[in-house]
């Protein structure tokens, strides 16, 4: 029997962002591996017109959760969503349910947060910050609260090559900036925001980073661990392989990668990709939960989820591999045949944006008005663009982090609960996750149906054959129009036309002597 998977039977848990990618996987893999657990407390709010009981049984209903209902088959009496709004001064919780939340957590996972590159600061102070610390205003009245885990992101310190398990100091205090941003008007946050965040790429990170010194400064005298994963990425084995359900990360690119919209990228081949599959994040964190329950260490450890250092994977590997996959799994209806360039030029990549992205989209809404439809695809690209440029900052460069204190909890896991709760980066074989990677988002993200490969393939060799087509039209008009302006292109083409001729000629008359 797992120690960590029975340390979690008969505990209230409280899960905040339990409705995002990473709180689902947490979710499911408590109530498998747990099914005697009490109850998942989950903060939610409505969203897209759905109430909160709609959206748990959408979760319930999707397949990541099949085999939940398999061994927890009263699992949706085991979760209780609770009204909640983190971008509200007090959370929006009702008083009888704070009431609740308070007199019976065991356990908090805290994994709320907005993951936006270019939110706006205000935003993403009272999410990442602010909503963090009355998170550890609640836990402190929690008298039969065992662990807080906060879940932090490796790059909150990616101003720094070489980052350890510790908390780096801000240069203005969090409370300094939680009090300015509730007087200061939109207009000075935005002209301040580039100031503030100094040598940080963006709003997230510099939040992330100042919602650790608050856990930091805040935690008081309860029981904190955070952990720090780098690029979150599909499933690598549980429940099953390659599950994803949104863009973030490496996912939204493949998709852009996979219909022929993005051709190149401005992005280090060289450079670690340092992506961490969600259900190892998942296995790390549930056993942090357990272990400073247990252990209670006497300072808030942190826990750094990165595969880098450990088993490191590179972005060209990573781009190669995902477009040999899309030769025996590709997407359907792309726009063009997949094929990308990464370059770490930057005047490359504006060729290649010209010729590969801006070209190709021109011609197309040219085409589209022609044919009375209203021309989308320079808008789409301009987005495309846009969105690339905010990830490029984390395909350019390595980090290196240290990984003592993860490898020290392994070795206190027995040999069954590093089974369960594998978070051995080593033993993730790359070729075989990116495969299974681009097989999710083809399956789970854009719902296409296996069955329709052949069309697919058909497709995409029609797409060649036009770009074929496409380029011959291209070089016999290029020809045809120097021909016509230039004596010297004349000269160079009759040498070589009459190069050929004697070549020709040579071969001719020793086969006219045999016979
Ligand atoms: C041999 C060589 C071959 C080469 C082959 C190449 C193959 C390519 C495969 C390799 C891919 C490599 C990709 C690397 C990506 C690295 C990402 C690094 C992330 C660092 C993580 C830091 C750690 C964290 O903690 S971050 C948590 C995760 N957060 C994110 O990933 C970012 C979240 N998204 C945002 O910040 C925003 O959405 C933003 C800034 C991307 C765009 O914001 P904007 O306001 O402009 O628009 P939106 O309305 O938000 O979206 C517009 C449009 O874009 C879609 N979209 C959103 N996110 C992504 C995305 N990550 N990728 C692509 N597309 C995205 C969004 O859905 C919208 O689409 P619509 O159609 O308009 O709805
Ligand atoms: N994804 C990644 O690559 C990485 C993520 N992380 C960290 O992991 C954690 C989880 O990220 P991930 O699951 O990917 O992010 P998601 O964007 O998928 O999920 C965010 C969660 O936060 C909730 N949330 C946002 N705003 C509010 C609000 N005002 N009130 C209540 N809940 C709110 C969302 O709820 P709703 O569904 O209602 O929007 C959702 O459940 C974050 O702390 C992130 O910083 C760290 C490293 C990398």
């Amino acid at each position: 029997m797992s120690t960590i998977a029975a340390f979690y039977g008969g505990k209230s848990i409280l899960i905040t962002g339990a409705t995002g990618f990473l709180g689902k996987v947490l979710m499911e893999k408590l109530f498998r591996t747990s099914p005697d657990l009490k109850v998942i407390y989950i903060l939610v709010r409505p969203k897209a017109g759905q109430t909160l009981q709609q959206r748990v049984v959408q979760i319930l209903n999707s397949k990541l959760f099949e085999k939940v209902k398999e061994v927890c088959p009263n699992v949706h009496e085991k979760i209780r969503a609770v009204y909640a709004d983190l971008n509200q001064n007090d959370l929006a919780i009702s008083k009888g349910d704070m009431q609740e939340l308070l007199s019976c957590t065991n356990i908090v996972f805290h994994c709320a947060a907005t993951v936006r590159f270019n939110d706006h600061l205000r935003h993403a102070v009272q999410l990442n910050v602010t909503a963090t610390q009355k998170l550890l205003l609640m836990a402190s009245q929690m008298p039969k609260l065992e662990a807080f885990i906060h879940i932090s992101t490796a790059f909150s310190n990616c101003n720094l090559k070489h980052i350890d398990e510790v908390i780096y100091p801000c240069p203005v205090e969090p409370k300094k900036i939680i009090d300015s941003m509730e007087w200061l008007d939109d207009a000075i946050i935005d002209e301040i925001t580039p100031k503030l965040i100094g040598d940080q790429p963006n709003t997230y990170t510099y939040t992330k980073a100042l919602g650790e010194m608050v856990v930091h400064q805040e935690g008081g005298n309860l029981n904190i661990a955070i952990v720090r994963p780098s690029i979150v990425g599909a499933t690598w084995q549980e429940p099953f392989p390659g599950w994803v359900d949104n863009l973030n990360g490496p996912s939204g690119l493949i998709i852009a990668t996979g219909k022929g919209f993005l051709r190149a990228l401005r992005a280090t081949p060289m450079a670690v990709a340092d992506v961490i599959p969600v259900d190892i994040v998942v296995n790390l964190t549930l056993a942090v939960g357990w272990y400073t329950a247990v252990q209670r260490p006497k300072s808030t450890l942190i826990y750094h989820c990165t595969s880098g250092n450990l088993n490191p994977c590179y972005w060209g590997k990573m781009g190669f591999q995902v477009l040999a996959t899309f030769e025996k799994i590709p997407f359907e209806r792309a726009f063009r045949r997949p094929n990308a360039d990464l370059t770490s030029n930057t005047f490359t990549t504006q060729y290649w944006n010209a010729v590969s992205h801006w070209a190709p989209a021109i011609i197309y809404d040219f085409y589209l008005r022609l044919t009375g439809r209203k021309p989308r695809m320079t808008k789409l690209m301009n987005r495309l663009l846009r969105t690339v440029s905010m990830l490029e900052y984390f395909i350019n460069r390595s980090w290196e982090w240290s990984t003592c204190n993860t490898e020290m909890l392994m070795s206190k896991l027995s040999p069954e609960d590093q089974r369960v709760f594998n978070f051995d980066v080593r033993q993730l074989n790359w070729l075989e996750y990116i495969e299974n990677y681009v097989l999710g988002i083809k399956k789970y993200l854009l719902k296409e149906d296996m069955a329709g490969i052949p069309k697919a393939k058909q497709h995409l060799k029609r797409l060649r054959n036009i770009h074929y087509l496409f380029n011959t039209a291209l070089l016999l008009i290029a020809w045809r129009l120097l021909m016509a302006r230039s004596q010297m292109a004349r000269n160079v083409w009759f040498f070589i036309v009459s190069f050929c001729y004697k070549f020709l000629s040579y071969f001719r008359a020793p086969s006219t002597l045999k016979v």
